[in-house]
């Protein structure tokens, strides 16, 4: 399989207009410093157990998306997608098991504001918009991580040695994670084409740039953890 290209189509547009909130997102000292192997444990920890709760509302709205959607191809691709979501949990849930946390401990936790904000402004989108709409508010997730994960795997800086995010790093830089990559990037041409996305651009890049933003704001809590832990 190939690398997915993040620079063309219409994604590449909704990137590129991004600006700089795409690279405050993809570059972000928390990225810089997991792949160094520099990064706080508490950081990673907060982070990783608001994730799987993020994961979960994530599936919910890949779930509507399939709903919104027209053909049964389309169909598959979203239930691909949401099914390569729920596959994340099991690297969440053997993380927290090396800390002594057990899943249902990290069901039960409480929600942070950065999660909320983010997990129910996306599934806002899905309620209030169209396929379209949704589709983009879920790509700086997904995509967004694919390219983090190939710059941490090919980047000098990055070390994979006796680095405990390495597992983290490695999956999403994977085959199989990059494929449904792929497939998410073709599913929004197909559905930008068919939804007159090249006459909705305003709209979509500001959908696209918030998700980014959320983006950012999630690994800005995981870093803020251990401010909150010094105090
Ligand atoms: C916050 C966030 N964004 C994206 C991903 C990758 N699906 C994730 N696990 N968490």
């Amino acid at each position: 399989m190939s690398t997915p290209r993040f620079d063309s189509g219409l994604y590449g547009q909704l990137r590129q207009q991004a600006g700089s909130a795409w690279q405050d997102y993809v570059a972000h000292p928390f990225v810089r410093q997991l792949g160094a192997g520099t990064l706080p444990a508490p950081a990673f920890h907060r982070y990783l157990t608001q994730d799987y709760l993020f994961l979960i509302h994530f599936a919910r709205a890949w779930a509507l998306l399939v709903s919104k959607l027209q053909t049964l191809p389309e169909m598959r691709t979203a239930t691909a997608a949401l099914n390569a979501i729920v596959n994340e949990l099991p690297l969440h849930v053997g993380y927290c098991a090396s800390w002594g946390l057990s899943e249902s401990e990290i069901a039960h936790q409480p929600e942070a504001a950065e999660t909320m904000n983010y997990t129910r402004y996306v599934l806002d989108i899905g309620h209030t918009g169209d396929a379209l709409e949704l589709l983009v508010a879920l790509m700086p997730c997904v995509a967004g991580y694919a390219e983090i994960g190939l710059h941490l795997l090919h980047d000098a800086a990055t070390v994979l040695e006796n680095n405990p995010y390495a597992s983290w790093i490695r999956n999403y830089g994977d085959r199989d994670y990059l494929a449904s990559v792929q497939a998410a990037l073709n599913l929004l041409e197909t559905v930008g084409q068919q939804s007159g996305a090249e006459s909705r651009l305003t709209r979509l890049s500001t959908i696209f740039t918030t998700a980014t933003r959320l983006e950012s704001a999630f690994w800005q809590m995981g870093l803020n953890a251990v401010t909150a832990g010094a105090q």
